[in-house]
This record gives structure tokens, C-alpha cells and sequence, in this order.
């Protein structure tokens, strides 16, 4: 049916004219409004004394946020005038009998005359009605949690650009949603958008789930993680405004390139500020940076290109387990046993007295240190001991002095009572005066360096030192873990630290219990201020990670989001979500979601995907369903030589961009494969073809190469995997590398392959699944 023929097509045309001449409008005011208020502040400025009148600064403080009130809404408007809505419900709340009708954007537009909202914000209690509601009876909570049902009638979805009505969608119980099939068949940039049009109802529970318990979501390659994880802080930050500031949400990304590729989506949601790093660079801000980290991906990659083999088959399992185990819950356990050591045993041994006058004994310091203000770390602890101290002695010193003056003083009445008067009672008393004096002096100094003296005995030592106390020494290690480690793996890790360390380096291994010491016995220089946290690709956290995280910030505020199957860290991460659902969270209290269905790839693709995926012998491992969208069979195909692979990749990308496509990847198993292939590629000067390293904290080229661990998390139109000499076994590792790299496509695939010992492909190639 074409748009014109459209029942409502005439009203529906004439409410986008009405809503953006409406926007426009308000754009206008906002500019007579602007100059108004910044009139009234130069006025203020200007008439502004600075010995009198509080007048002018009121006048000033109340424009200044005025105008920043209207500058904001200003930008809303700006965003919403090309686009203002996507869709429309037609509602009847329960016991009411007229159907209004809400037309939802990606923000809310009141209009003083009307009732009902002009444009209802997709985060508003009601508008969720749009994303889970099948026609007819539904139900919603409201902000304050409780249900309310009404019936819904109509679910429209509408195309409008550039403020043109382009087309019309009802959806009813049966229609697919060709909106979403739209969308998902768009050939897309390098940057990941936002889908608040087309958020499926699985999706619209995970953005919507109860803010005060800790989610964990399991989702398959391309269920939408990163995008629903953005679109919850924006949900969070719009709901909670008054308990939130966005600058309190924070969202941890694997590395800068992925934060660069997602960094668009939350200001076009309208949040900003919101706080977007990675692990390390936030572990770093907080530790300082007198060391350095070591390249967080080289153990991965000598991992995968199997080097520790050709060095020493042992060593190999050995950094694979100590990486386990600096992220485990027994090393967890192993520190704290080791800092309340710290705890008790660097509390002086002596009671604090002045003259001999007990002012504070070390029962009542251990109180204020083990006990009272146990919630702060060690140094703050210190802290109140001498606040402690201090007052202690504020309100003794006085007495003490007056006893020791006293006690003198004392001593000269007794000679004057019972001795006559002779010049030499006038010298013993000037000799117990001059002694008097001279211990009064002594009281005075000591009472100013009393506490001083005390604290000093409170030993304070460097972050570092503390943590190579444990992680270098092997005594220490033993002995806090309770004799439980094994000795020659005890001594290995002990090693092997101290090689790193005294380099003035740490493993992002370090860097959870650096953090957690940190927060335990120094604290943070500045105040920690994060309220919520939402984690991408955690299932490449430890379990040390989450619990460091969960344990400065206090809070239970988290969502959690991965995909165990392409857990390609598993060697130093979770194996599974129980031990971050039981283990770092209370049972009872966390949430598990998963998401099943695939929205980035093409049924053929996914297909292939599954099929890598399927390879690894584990019972729990989730298959990906992809959402209803053909495309072509990925085409696998083997070459007997390196340069007709590259030959061939060379003409498939020239193909690839004159057909349309914006985004392409060739993507290699390992960085010096990509470097290889790269050399290649670029003598064809027809290709712009940008290597990614991984330091790199953006692109912007159409075509890049990329290492298989590298691209995790990104998306491309087009991927051309190539496999030349590093080739792909059936290990784990290896399968999850492959089904990584595959999953990155959107509408193509293409495997070039090496003839040879390249078994996995060409199995891969004869399967069952090629028509
Ligand atoms: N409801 C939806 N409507 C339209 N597009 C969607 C929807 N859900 C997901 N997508 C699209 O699917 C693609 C994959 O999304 P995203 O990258 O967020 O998934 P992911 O689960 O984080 O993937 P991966 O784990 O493989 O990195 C993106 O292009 C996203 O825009």
C-alpha cells in the first residue's frame, strides 16, 4: 500500500506539519528568550557593587540557569525537528472510556495547552506499552511501580526525515516487523546507532529491569548487548533524574576503539556526561601511573599463536593459571586475610599516655580501627584514631599540667610549712621552682608532639610495596593462603610477578587487587562518586574485577552484559555467570536475562557461526537464532597460493564498495598475519586499507584489517576472513576466535583460505550446512 493510500494518511500529515510547526515555534521563543536572559545578566553585571545588594547576583545566579535550562531544551528541539516521532499508540486506560493517542520520540514535548503530551518520551512508563504490547489488553508499570492496564488499539510506526512523512505501519498481532527488517538490512557506518524504534520486547526488559538489583545478561553474537546496555543508562538517567546525576553512570568498555565506536549513541539518546572508559584506564586514574601496563593483549596472542610451546611447554599452563588465579576468589580470599593482618598487627603495641597519664588505651584504638570505622579504609581509619587522640588530649592536658605543677608545688608548701626560714630553704626552693619550670616545659612540649609521637608508630607503606609483599613473596603467599597453594606453583607466580614489577610494570591481572588494597588500606584521593555501572563484554572480566568494582563503589547498581562464546580471555575470566550471580552478588537478589536472537546478521551467516560454535563440547553454550533476514551463503574458498588470496581480496573489496558497502573488514587470527596481509593489500593503491593495532582510539576508513581478537564487539557490512599461515585448530580458543570474526558481519562473508593443514576450514567448508 503506498503512503497516499493510507486511511489516516491526510491527519497523520497534517500532525507532523502541527508538531513541527510547534517545535519551530519554540525554537523561536527560545531565541527571544535567550537574548532576554542575557540582557537581564549584563544588566546585573553592570549595576553589580560589590560592597552592597545581593540583588544583582540573584538576578544573575537565576538567568544563568535559566539560560541553561533553555540552552538544553533548545538542543532537544534542534535533534527532534527533523524526526520528531516514530510512532504512535492509541491508548484507553482502564475505566476511562476515551482512547488518546501518544506519538513517541526520543524526547518529550509538552504542550502547555493540551493534556496529554505532544510527543511522549520511548522512556516513559507508558511507552513501554509500544515495545512489549500485542494489541488489545495490556498492563505497565508506572514510575512508582505499580500496574496499571488499559487497552491499546493501534501501534503505528512511521518513517519521517528531514520533517517529510515518508511512510505509514500499522502493526497488528501477526505483522512482522518490517521496520525492524529495514532497519537491519541498512548498510551502516562505522559507529554503532541507536534502535529506539525497533527494540524487541526481550530487549525492552532488559532496558527496563528493576534498577535496584544487579542484572547479568547472557546474549548471543549481535542480540543488541552494547546497544540495550546504552539505551539502559539512557532509560536509568531519564527516569532516576532527581536521585542521578549523569556524571554517576559509568560504562566499561573493553578498549578506546570500542568506546570511539559507541561513543555516539548515548549523546544522540540525549545523555551526556556520562562516564565511558575501560577497566584499566580507570584502574590507572585511581592507582596513579608510577608503573606502566604491560600490553594487556600479548599474552592472548602468544596464547594463540601457541609461542610458550616453542619456549617451554610448562610455562605455558603456568601464566595461563597464575592469570587465573590473580582474578580468582581464592586470591580474593588470600587478600583479605593478608590486609586484616595489616590491620591488626600495625596497631602500636603501647597504650597513648602523657606523663604517665593513660589518655587512650590500645583496647579502645583497636575499637576505633577493627570496629567502629571499619567501613573506611586503613588510613582513614588512622585518621580518626588521631581525631581520637586529639580530643583526648584536648580535654587532659590542661589537668595534667595542673597535677604536675601541682605536685611541685606541693613539695615547696611542705619545706615552707616545716622548715624555718634560712637562705639555704630559699635555694632547695628555687631549685624545685627551677625544676618545676623545667618539667612544665617539658609537659608543654610534650603535649604538642604527643599524638604526633603516637601516630608515627602507625607504619604506612606504598601501594605497591604492600601488594609485592604478598604477590612476590612467597612466604606471604603461602601463609595467607592458608597452606592451600601448591609450592611450586606458589614459587612460579612469585617469580613471575617480581619479573614483571620491578620493571615498574603490572598485567591488567594487577590491577583489581591493586585496587581493592587501595581501597582498603589508603583509600582514593578524590571522592568516589559512581552510583551505577554497566559493563560490556564481561565475560572476559575475573571474578577479582567485578568485586573490586562492587566493593569502592559500594554498590549493587550494576548490569552486566556478555557472551560466554566468545570469551576468548576465558584463561584469566569467568567460566560461567554463576560465580558473578552467587558468588560477588547475593543470590537472591541478582537477575539473570538472556538474549537468544541475533539482529546483526544474516540467517546464512549465523548459521556458518553456529556451526564453528557447535564444535566446542560444552552443554551450556547458547546458540544464536538468527531474526528472519536471508542474505547470501557465506562463501568459503581455498587458494593454493598467498597471492591469489590476495588477489582475490583485493577485487572482492573493490566489488564490495562499488556495490554500496560502507564498512569492510578483513579480519586475520593474529596481529602478524594482519601485518602480512596488510603489506599486500596495500600495494593495490586503489585502497584506502587502515591496520588496527589496538592502540588506536579511532577510525574512520571504510575498509580496515583487523586481528580476530581485536574486532570483538565491532560490526562491519562486510567481512573477508583470511587465513594464510596461522591457522585455526579445533581448540577452544581458536573456535571462539573464528566464531568471533564471523559474527562481525552484517549482510557478507567470505573465508579465503590457505590449502594445507588448514583441517578446521575445511571441514568448516565440506559442512552440511552449504546448501
Ligand atoms: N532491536 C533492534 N533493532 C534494530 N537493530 C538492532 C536491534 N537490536 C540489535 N540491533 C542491531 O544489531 C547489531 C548488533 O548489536 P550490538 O553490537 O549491540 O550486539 P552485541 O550483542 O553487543 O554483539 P556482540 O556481542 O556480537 O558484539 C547492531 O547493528 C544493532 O544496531
Amino acid at each position: 500500500m503506498s503512503l497516499l493510500d493510507h486511511i489516516d494518511y491526510k491527519t497523520e500529515e497534517k500532525r507532523l506539519k502541527e508538531t513541527v510547526n510547534y517545535i519551530e515555534k519554540s525554537i523561536e521563543s527560545y531565541k527571544k528568550n535567550k537574548t532576554m536572559h542575557q540582557k537581564e545578566i549584563k544588566d546585573a553585571y553592570s549595576s553589580l557593587d560589590p560592597t552592597e545588594s545581593s540583588q544583582s547576583y540573584v538576578s544573575i545566579m537565576l538567568h544563568t540557569r535559566l539560560l541553561d535550562e533553555l540552552e538544553n531544551n533548545y538542543a532537544r528541539l534542534l535533534k527532534a525537528i527533523d524526526n520528531p516521532y516514530f510512532a504512535r499508540i492509541d491508548f484507553r486506560e482502564e475505566d476511562k472510556s476515551n482512547i488518546e493517542k501518544f506519538y513517541i520520540g526520543k524526547m518529550s514535548l509538552q504542550r502547555e495547552d493540551w493534556d496529554v503530551p505532544m510527543i511522549l518520551d520511548w522512556r516513559s512508563p507508558l511507552a513501554s506499552v509500544y515495545y512489549d504490547g500485542r494489541l488489545g489488553n495490556v498492563v505497565y508499570q508506572n514510575s512508582l511501580g505499580e500496574s496499571l492496564s488499559g487497552e491499546l488499539s493501534l501501534k503505528r510506526q512511521y518513517t519521517i526525515e528531514n520533517k517529510q512523512l515518508l511512510d505509514i505501519m500499522d502493526v497488528d498481532i501477526t505483522a512482522t516487523d518490517t521496520f525492524l527488517q529495514a532497519s537491519l538490512g541498512e548498510n551502516k557506518d562505522n559507529r554503532l546507532k541507536d534502535i529506539v524504534s525497533t527494540i524487541q520486547s526481550e530487549q525492552n526488559a532488559i532496558i527496563r529491569a528493576d534498577i535496584k538489583r544487579p542484572l547479568i545478561v547472557q546474549g548471543v553474537a549481535g542480540s543488541g548487548k552494547t546497544t540495550i546496555a546504552l539505551h539502559r543508562i539512557a532509560y536509568l538517567i531519564y527516569t532516576y533524574e532527581k536521585s542521578f546525576y549523569p556524571e554517576q553512570f559509568m560504562i566499561i568498555a573493553p578498549n578506546r576503539l570500542f568506546l570511539n565506536y559507541i561513543s555516539g549513541v548515548l549523546p544522540e539518546l540525549g545523555a551526556n556526561n556520562v562516564i565511558q572508559t575501560t577497566y584499566a584506564d580507570y584502574a590507572f586514574k585511581l592507582i596513579g601511573d608510577k608503573y606502566n601496563l604491560t600490553d594487556s593483549e600479548e599474552k592472548l596472542v602468544h596464547i594463540i599463536n601457541d609461542d610458550y610451546t616453542q619456549l617451554n611447554s610448562n610455562k605455558k599452563s603456568l601464566v595461563i593459571k597464575s592469570s587465573a588465579f590473580k582474578g580468582s576468589l581464592t586470591f580474593i580470599n588470600i587478600l583479605l586475610r593478608y590486609i586484616k593482618n595489616i590491620e591488626i598487627n600495625y596497631i602500636p603495641k603501647e597504650d597513648f599516655e602523657l606523663e604517665g597519664h593513660l589518655l587512650m588505651s590500645v583496647k579502645e584504638i583497636k575499637n576505633i580501627i577493627l570496629r567502629d570505622y571499619n567501613h573506611l579504609p586503613l588510613y582513614k581509619r588512622f585518621e580518626q584514631v588521631e581525631k581520637h587522640l586529639k580530643f583526648r588530649l584536648d580535654k587532659e592536658k590542661d589537668r595534667i599540667y595542673e597535677q604536675t605543677k601541682l605536685s611541685y608545688d606541693k613539695k615547696i608548701e611542705i619545706i615552707r610549712r616545716n622548715e624555718p626560714e634560712s637562705e639555704e630553704r630559699r635555694l632547695t626552693i628555687v631549685d624545685i621552682l627551677n625544676i618545676r619550670d623545667a618539667a612544665l616545659q617539658k609537659v608543654k612540649k610534650n603535649i604538642k608532639i604527643a599524638v604526633k609521637t603516637y601516630m608515627s608508630k602507625f607504619i604506612k607503606r606504598d601501594l605497591f610495596d604492600y601488594y609485592k609483599d604478598i604477590i612476590t613473596n612467597e612466604e606471604n603467599l603461602n601463609y595467607f593462603s592458608l597452606g592451600k597453594l601448591d609450592d611450586k606453583f606458589a614459587s612460579f607466580i612469585c617469580q613471575y610477578s617480581n619479573d614483571i614489577l620491578k620493571g615498574k610494570m603490572v598485567e591488567l591481572e594487577d590491577l583489581a587487587p591493586l585496587l581493592f588494597i587501595k581501597h582498603r588500606i589508603m583509600g582514593f584521593e578524590d571522592e568516589i562518586n559512581i552510583k551505577y555501572v554497566v559493563i560490556d563484554e564481561a565475560q572476559d572480566f575475573s571474578p577479582f574485577q567485578f568485586y573490586a568494582l562492587k566493593k569502592m563503589f559500594n554498590t549493587d547498581f550494576f548490569t552486566i552484559l556478555g557472551d560466554l562464546s566468545q570469551g576468548i580471555h576465558s584463561y584469566r575470566s569467568i567460566k560461567n555467570w554463576n560465580i558473578v550471580l552467587n558468588k560477588i552478588f547475593d543470590t537472591d537478589n541478582s537477575q539473570y536475562l538472556k538474549l537468544e536472537q541475533s539482529y546483526r546478521t544474516t540467517i546464512e551467516i549465523m548459521d556458518l557461526a553456529n556451526e564453528v560454535i557447535k564444535l566446542i563440547p560444552k552443554e551450556d553454550l547458547i546458540i544464536a537464532k538468527p531474526v528472519v533476514r536471508h542474505g547470501e551463503i557465506p562463501s568459503i574458498a581455498k587458494f593454493k597460493f598467498k597471492k591469489d588470496i590476495i588477489n582475490e581480496a583485493q577485487k572482492k573489496i573493490i566489488d564490495l564498495i562499488s556495490e554500496g558497502y560502507k564498512s569492510i573488514a578483513v579480519i586475520c587470527k593474529t596481529p602478524k598475519e594482519c601485518k602480512s596481509v596488510h603489506n599486500e593489500l596495500k600495494k593495490n593503491k586503489q585502497l584506502n586499507i587502515k591496520l588496527l593495532e589496538g592502540k588506536e582510539e579511532q577510525y574512520d576508513n571504510t575498509i580496515v584489517i583487523v586481528p580476530s581478537y581485536l574486532s570483538k564487539g565491532l560490526e562491519f557490512d562486510a567481512v573477508i576472513i583470511i587465513n594464510i599461515n596461522d591457522i585455526y585448530s579445533e581448540d577452544e580458543l581458536d573456535l571462539k576466535l573464528l566464531y568471533v570474526s564471523m559474527t562481525r558481519a552484517q549482510h557478507k562473508l567470505f573465508v579465503y583460505y590457505k590449502e594445507g593443514k588448514n583441517n578446521l576450514l575445511e571441514r568448516i567448508s565440506l559442512g552440511s550446512f552449504q546448501n
